[in-house]
This record gives structure tokens, sequence and C-alpha cells, in this order.
């Protein structure tokens, strides 16, 4: 049962010219996308730079204003209360962005960050205020005295785990997770991709993951829309996408990821338990029982990434 539809929405910019500064075209960056959420699933859209993802996501949450169309949140039409900061909307859905530096005012101390969000929707006497936020921090693998610090004095990872911790502040169904890695390093990347998987299982949390990287969206969700100047050219699960492509421009997103032969593969997995040994050696101190590996590159238990050395994550 889906607790959030999108219906045909659109959003299109005005774009100005001539001496009166008239309207004289539109940008149909969202023209017509229609999706449907349930609890715990994930949703990726995928699609080549400026086909209009990203607007998307912030049109659903309010950032952007929709042209055409509705928000239904919980069976409530919310199109036009989504800027409402006291809402159930607003509160249970959440964004992220690629730039979790710009996202993070760089004035105010880790501590103020995550409240900001609990002040603003749940009732917490100061006591309870603060242990959830060493709760949060907690969570996020961060240890309680990061506080009192700065954004700037953290790692593009662990900025990203501060927003992470911000987002759930406030128990929300769906976070909105715009390029949420593409930032980072690529061993970064599968620690927080790792880590998003994992609360999404500890608090069965939905996702629309943004990304141009196909490889990403496969890991992280359940269903794909594949999205082609401003609309769904198709959409379904990720073993249809991937197996069964129907529509010419998936295919010809698919066929551009680079194969990895069986040679490759061997090769790649000879390295990846070489790299994995060294770093479990180097710091086997840090790590408890739960760790798990990605793919490509050693990942650390998302709990005991705070206690690693400066400079591992
Ligand atoms: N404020 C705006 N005014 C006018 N046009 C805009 C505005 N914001 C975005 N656009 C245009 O809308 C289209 C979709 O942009 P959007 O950022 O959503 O694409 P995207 O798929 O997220 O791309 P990227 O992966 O590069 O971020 C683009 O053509 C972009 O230039």
């Amino acid at each position: 049962m889906s607790f959030m539809v999108i219906q045909d929405l659109k959003v299109h910019y005005p774009v100005r010219g001539g001496i009166f500064n008239q309207v004289v075209d539109y940008v149909y960056a969202v023209d017509g996308v229609s999706m449907e959420f349930e609890s715990g699933k994930a949703y990726g859209l995928v699609g080549e730079s400026g086909c209009g993802k990203s607007t998307t996501g912030k049109a659903i949450v309010g950032l952007e204003k929709i042209t055409s169309g509705r928000v239904i949140y919980e069976g409530i039409n919310v199109t036009n209360k989504r800027n409402n900061r006291k809402s159930t909307f607003n509160r249970e859905v959440q964004m992220i962005f690629q730039d979790a530096h710009s996202s993070l005012n760089p004035r105010k101390r880790v501590r103020d960050i995550i409240a900001e969000p609990i002040h603003n929707f749940l009732k917490l006497s100061p006591k309870e205020e603060e242990r959830k936020i060493c709760e949060l921090l907690e969570i996020v693998g961060m240890p309680e005295d990061v506080k009192y610090k700065y954004p700037h004095e953290f790692s593009g990872g662990q900025k990203q785990r501060l927003g992470i911790a911000r987002a759930i502040a406030t128990n929300p169904k769906l976070i909105i997770a715009d390029e949420p890695v593409s930032a980072l390093d690529i061993s970064v990347q599968a620690q927080i991709l790792n880590f998003m998987k994992d609360i999404q299982n500890e608090f069965g949390l939905s996702y629309l993951f943004i990304s141009h990287d196909l490889g990403v969206v496969k890991h992280m969700c359940d269903y794909i829309s594949i999205m082609y100047k401003g609309r769904f050219v198709e959409t379904g699960t990720k073993f249809d996408i991937y197996n069964n492509p129907q529509h010419i421009y998936t295919k010809r997103l698919l066929s551009a990821i680079p194969q990895v032969t069986p040679i490759g593969r061997e090769r790649r997995k000879r390295e990846r338990i070489k790299v994995e040994n060294d770093y479990r050696e180097q710091y086997k101190n840090y790590f408890d029982e739960k760790e798990r590996v990605l793919d490509l590159i050693p990942i650390t238990s998302t709990h005991n990434v705070a206690a690693l050395p400066k400079g591992v994550i």
C-alpha cells in the first residue's frame, strides 16, 4: 500500500527575453512524472545530466514550485501545504544533497544543526533533546564529542553522515537522496551507501535515490525509473530494468556501463582480498563482528567508523 503518490508532476521554468523581459519560452524540466512510494522500499531515479532528476526531488519536498500535478501523502493532497514547516509531510519526508558541506550551516555547531529539526518537529525537553542528539550521532557512527565541532572540521563522508543524522532526526518515512555520494571518494561512497542500507533496514525507511550512476542505483534500489527530458521513459523492478530493458534509451544507458570481463573480475577479487587483509591488519582493533564487505572495497562497521583514526573515512 503506497503512503505517497505523485500525480503528473510538472515543473516548467519560464525563459525570459526580449526588451520587456517577457516569457519567451519554457524549460520543461519535469514534464508529467507519476510515482508511488511504499514503505521500506528504495526507488531509483536515473538519467543523464539535465533530464530533471534533481528538480523532481526538490519539487516533491517543496523546494521547487510545481507548475501542475499533485502530491498525495497518506491519502491527503498536500501539494499546497508542503511548505508548512510543522506538517506531517515536512517531518516525514526529508532530503539529503550531494554537497553535504553547503547543506550544513558553517556557523553552527553539530549539536545545533541536528537540534534544528528536533526543535521544529518534536516536542522534547532539553534533557530528552540532548539524549536524542547523542543517539543520532551514535547511529551515524560519530562520537558524542563531535557535538561541539563545526562542519568544516569533518571529512566529506563524515559531513554526509551528519546530514543523514539531521535527516533521520524527525523519524522520517522517506528520504530523498540527491546524488548523496557522488562527491565522495569511491571507498567512502561504499561506506555511506552501506550505512544508508543499514538504516533503511533498521528504521523501515523508503528512499528516492537520485543518481546518474546505474551501479549505485542497482546496489541501492528495488524499483528504478529511467528519466529522459523531464519524463519517465521506463519504470520497473531493478531486475526488469537490468535484465529486460524495453526502452531504447534504457538500453543505451545500460550499454554505456563499462563491462567487467571474467578475468577482470577474478583479478579484482584478488586485489580486493589483498586490500581487505591489509586494511584489517592495520585497523583490526576497530572492527566489530558485524563488519560487512561491499563488492569492491572493505567496509567498516558503521558504528565503528567514528572510532577510526582520522583519514580512514
Ligand atoms: N531554476 C531554474 N531555472 C531554469 N531552468 C532550470 C532551473 N533549474 C534547473 N533548470 C533546468 O531544468 C533542467 C533539469 O535540471 P535538473 O537539475 O533537474 O537536472 P538533473 O537531471 O538533476 O541534472 P544533473 O544530474 O546534472 O544534476 C535542466 O535543463 C536545467 O538547466
